[in-house]
């Protein structure tokens, strides 16, 4: 009874999410009936999968059983009655693939997670060897970040796929991708139209990792045939909803609301909850916590799934921190910094602390690694492995260190500049220069280094010291070069008067301001951190908001009169890290040039939806013409933040039920160098808002201009 109610929920919740109305009770029935004996051929699949790996099962477990297991709560939840194959067996991709079925039946967080630790604690059940594939496949990624591996799979590679693979026409194909908005979608539609005389052996989570992987790296001559030909193999080899999940993490997008945060917190719930014995119950919400914390920072440091793994099954999750340390050549989540609005509020906030005033250059962040091989690796603020964009750098910064140094990282800015003037040049010049295969001859935006950090030195890791020492070790450890390499200029006076002519030199200096830094306690270097002991003190934002914010384009207007053609306007959102949703904040039609409309417009073009995903939150009063993926992140200066009932913004964090929307938001740039995921979080809205200490109830109301 209870499994079939389960059946009912999730075949009510897949209707609402595509939108379909509820089923008639007769034809209830028979979808009922049809999805039984879909399910019956499934698990007839999975059992002679099983019987050919010659491993007979005793016992047939339907496909109900396992996911209703899965959606149980973390206290009754039993790995061995979610496990459908044999101890040491190689997990069925079909298992994790369903459980992302489960997933993107539920926006809630919570739900979510208990769903993948779930998945998590029933590999390390069973087949603890596979934890590492699965948790790579959860977290929709093949190899760290840093390592830039992409499988780079367009969308007409995987049209032509699935033709060949399901013995489709391409016109077909794309006309059923315009109807249905998905090309997962139509690969699980496609499936079911093709019975094989063959049938290949069941995909498990190793083989299509594997066969990712092998995917990524194939290159040279014919390499988008050899890539065709291994995706169809996996297509071939898929059943029920695994053409779903092979073709968006192909895609590199699930869409289902899973982020990786998500799984990292569920990897270590499940590493605690799988503790023999078994931690007791009234310790374990302590536990959990602490464990989801650890796993944070750990991978924040070291941001490699294939250190972390493997120490977790063997040592268990206590020891991570100790055993996953900061290695040269993975980048740290750079440490990031707090807005303030004036000299008055760093004296306020640093009162009995010492401080160091450091210019704030505007250009791009960049974490130098340099190994003792002689290595050099250059990671962005996203931790991406940017090396190709700096061939310059490559080549001259062995020339910086003294002889005695043999490998080190340092954080730095790295500035626009003109050495025969000598000065720092705006932002825009440097986002002028490629990405990718720069040539060092070709080279014409020059480039100075502003070096503010060093957090590791001849095989010394200096996270823990703080800020004075690293300070010294990285002024006795490089020698300035003009106009290539400088120290930030710094200054440790914590008089009001001389902190703002500081604040003005800076100014003049061509810079944004000042990062104010703790020096002698609590000025340790905390990766990926927005800590309070660096703030950021920026002129232009003194009388607006005291920072810009990045934000994402939701939905798109279409243009009228001059604007024809393009979006005239566009809908804004903050991400909200803990619901894990898009946040409507403003409708932004204001800072863009002719040609930035239109380079943008086409760039979201790309990216339309049919209707706006479960994850997005906005007032339905808004008049959205289209929907966008989150693809891009928008740097966006406003005049101030005000409390509004139509938008979502920090919604329940400063008023119950109104968020917060942006007043005369105007687009400074694009920013490449962070993720959706990585806008201005739901909780730093409402800081600024906070932070902004004025009366707002005579505003209040719905503040949209445009
Ligand atoms: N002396 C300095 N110390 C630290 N960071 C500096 C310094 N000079 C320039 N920066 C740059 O300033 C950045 C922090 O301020 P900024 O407002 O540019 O942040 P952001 O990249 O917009 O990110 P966010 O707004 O999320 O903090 C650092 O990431 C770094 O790139
Ligand atoms: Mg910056
Ligand atoms: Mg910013």
């Amino acid at each position: 009874m209870a499994q079939r109610n389960m059946a009912d929920v999730l075949m009510k919740a897949a209707r609402e999410k595509a939108g379909r109305p509820p089923a008639s009770s007769k034809e209830k029935e028979k979808e009922k009936e049809k999805k039984e004996k879909e399910r019956k051929e499934e698990n007839c699949i999975t059992a002679d999968g099983a019987s050919e790996n010659g491993a007979a099962k005793s016992e047939l477990v339907t496909v109900d059983n396992f996911e209703a297991e899965l959606l149980k709560n973390k206290m009754d939840f039993d790995p061995n009655k979610a496990a459908f194959w044999k101890k040491g067996e190689q997990v069925p991709f079909i298992f994790l693939a369903r459980a992302l079925d489960l997933i993107s039946n539920t926006t809630k967080r919570l739900a979510i997670t208990e769903i993948i630790c779930n998945v998590f604690r029933t590999v390390i059940a069973t087949t603890p060897e596979d934890l590492l594939a699965v948790v790579y496949l959860a977290a929709n990624k093949i190899a760290p970040a840093h390592e830039g591996v992409e499988l780079g799979i367009g969308d007409a590679a995987i049209i032509k796929t699935l033709a060949e693979a399901y013995g489709r026409k391409e016109d077909q194909i794309k006309s059923q991708l315009k109807a249905m908005g998905d090309l997962g979608l139509v690969a699980k539609a496609s499936r079911s139209t093709q019975r094989l005389m063959f049938k290949p052996p069941p995909l498990t989570c190793v083989k299509v990792l594997e066969t990712f992987r092998v995917i990524a790296k194939e290159a040279g001559n014919q390499s988008m045939d050899k890539k065709r030909g291994r995706m169809k193999g996996l297509l071939v080899a898929a059943t029920d909803c695994e053409p779903l999940y092979v073709v968006r993490l192909l895609q590199s997008k699930l869409r289902i609301g899973l982020q990786e945060a998500t799984v990292m917190v569920a990897l270590a719930q499940a590493a605690v909850l799988s503790e023999q014995p078994r931690v007791p119950a009234s310790k374990l919400p302590e536990r959990l916590e602490l464990a989801a914390q650890t796993m944070k920072s750990v991978y924040s440091i070291l941001p490699v799934f294939d250190k972390i793994v493997p120490i977790l099954l063997s040592e268990g999750i206590e020891k991570l921190s100790k055993l996953c340390t900061f290695t040269p050549g993975v980048p740290v989540g750079p440490m990031l910094a707090k807005p303030t609005k004036g000299v008055s509020e760093v004296l306020d906030k640093f009162q009995d602390l010492e401080f160091t005033c450091e210019y704030k250059y505007d250009g791009e962040r960049a974490q130098i690694h340099y190994l003792e091989d002689g290595t050099v690796e250059i990671y962005s603020r996203n931790a991406e492995r940017n090396t190709v964009k700096f061939p310059d750098i490559v080549a001259a910064v062995s020339r910086y260190k003294k002889p005695e140094v043999s490998s080190f990282v340092l954080d730095c800015e790295v500035v626009a500049y003109d050495p025969e003037k000598e000065k720092i040049l705006p932002f825009q010049v440097l986002s002028t220069r490629a990405r990718k295969g720069v040539i060092l001859s070709d080279i014409k935006v020059k480039v100075c280094i502003f070096a503010f950090d060093l957090l590791y030195i001849n095989g010394r890791n200096l996270l823990n010291e703080q800020l004075i020492v690293r300070r010294e070790e990285l002024y006795t450890s490089f020698t300035e070069v003009k106009g290539e390499f400088l120290f930030a200029t710094a200054t440790n006076t914590r008089e009001v008067d001389e902190m703002q002519k500081f604040l003005d030199a800076a100014i003049n200096d061509c810079c944004e301001g000042l990062i104010v830094k703790t020096l002698k306690t609590d000025a340790t270097y905390e990766p990926a951190k927005r800590s309070n002991n660096w703030l950021k003190l920026k002129k232009d934002y003194m009388d607006s908001v005291g920072d810009s914010l990045d934000l994402v384009p939701v939905g798109g207007y279409l243009g009228r009169g001059k604007r024809t053609g393009v979006y005239g306007a566009f809908l804004l959102a903050c991400y909200d890290e803990d619901s894990e949703t898009y946040q409507s904040i403003c409708k932004i039609g204001t800072g863009f040039s002719e040609v930035v409309l239109e380079e943008r417009s086409a760039s979201l073009r790309q990216h339309v939806l049919e209707k706006p995903p479960p994850y997005y939150r906005y007032g339905e009063t808004l008049g959205v013409d289209v929907w966008f993926e989150p693809v891009e992140v928008w740097e966006v200066k406003a005049a101030d933040l005000s409390i509004s009932p139509v938008h979502k913004a920090a919604n329940g964090l400063v008023d119950p039920v109104k968020g917060i929307s942006l007043r005369f938001p105007r687009l400074l740039r694009l920013r490449e160098d962070k993720t959706p995921e990585q806008a201005t979080s739901a909780a730093q809205v409402a800081e600024l808002y906070r932070a902004q200490k004025i009366t707002h109830t005579a505003r209040d109301g719905d503040s949209d201009e445009d």
